[in-house]
């Protein structure tokens, strides 16, 4: 189902690639937790702290193969293809964002937060996003114009506009070197000196940023992930009535986001906040590697 710009594409709602992905969301969350607390074969990425197990791939794989199989014509970023050397390329072909496991360093710990990120984009624009955080049993999804929902219920944002009222999650991700360190415990000094009520991370950003979704956190902010972390989680905080924003527009590339429950908590963040400098997943941006704050 190949989508060129057209009128009747702009028409399609994509809820049956919607329905599909929920089911195969499902089946991959029962191999994921399978595998939990069995023993795992762990290799290292591009740092100490960047794991891959047998599953991740795995599961990636599957997901991968069955959508391909009903959806010839789609294309696919996902986490671990890309590990492999497939390129990372966004084009305006029904493209799926694939991370069969967002939080590969819980999996192994057997640290109980655990999510299978899926998005999927049309021109270049999500239409949906479906984040199944496994150990809770808990199912987010959201689709364009259509809300966001937990296991079916509708989410909503805290709405809080008053930062030293926040909860704030952040990750520290995989980056070691002094710098990128330097960084992320500055911004966290400057944020608890606020001061914020509290900063918070789980170990996986998709899980992290549907916090936002659900108000049981305010905001959310992280330098060096990828689009395969985020992009089904910014769809479903923006549904939930929340802002998702980089240095001016969101840009999934950028590796840099911040998710909040109102526009001014996003400004204050991003006031607070300096980015380290990172490679864009894909596409150039004027100033998108440079240091400026986030
Ligand atoms: O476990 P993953 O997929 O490498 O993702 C991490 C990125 O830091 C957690 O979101
Ligand atoms: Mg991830
Ligand atoms: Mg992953």
């Amino acid at each position: 189902l190949h989508a060129p710009r057209t009128p009747h594409a702009a028409m399609a709602d994509w809820t049956d690639c919607l329905d599909f992905g929920i089911s195969l969301a499902k089946q991959a969350s029962e191999a994921v937790l399978t595998a939990f607390n069995r023993q795992k074969e762990v290799k290292l990425k591009s740092s100490p702290a960047d794991l891959v197990t047998e599953t991740d791939q795995r599961v990636e794989k599957m997901l991968i193969s069955a959508i391909r199989k009903r959806y010839p014509q789609h294309r696919f970023i996902g986490e671990e293809s890309v590990a492999a050397g497939e390129p990372l390329e966004l084009t305006d072909r029904p493209t799926w964002i694939i991370d069969p496991i967002d939080g590969t360093v819980n999996f192994v710990h057997r640290f109980p937060f655990v999510a299978i990120s899926i998005a999927f984009t049309v021109n270049k624009q999500t239409e949906f996003g479906i984040v199944y955080s496994c150990v809770e049993d808990k199912l987010f999804h959201a689709q364009r114009g259509r809300g966001a929902f937990l296991n079916g219920e509708p989410l909503h944002v805290s709405g809080q506009e008053d930062i030293s009222r926040c909860v704030v999650v952040t990750e520290i991700g995989a980056e070691r070197d002094d710098l990128a360190l330097s960084t992320l415990t500055s911004n966290i000094f400057r944020l608890l000196k606020l001061p914020v009520h509290g900063v918070r991370a789980l170990g996986t950003a998709a899980v992290d940023m549907c916090q936002v979704a659900t108000g049981g956190a305010d905001a959310y902010y992280h330098i060096g992930m990828h689009c395969w972390d985020i992009a089904a989680s910014a769809i479903i905080v923006k549904e939930a009535g929340g802002v998702v924003t980089d240095t001016d527009e969101f840009d999934m590339m950028s590796r840099r986001v911040i998710a909040a429950s109102s526009s001014s908590v996003a400004n204050r963040i991003s006031q607070v906040v300096r980015a380290f400098p990172c490679r864009r997943d894909c596409g150039g941006a004027p100033g998108a590697n440079g240091g400026a704050a986030l």
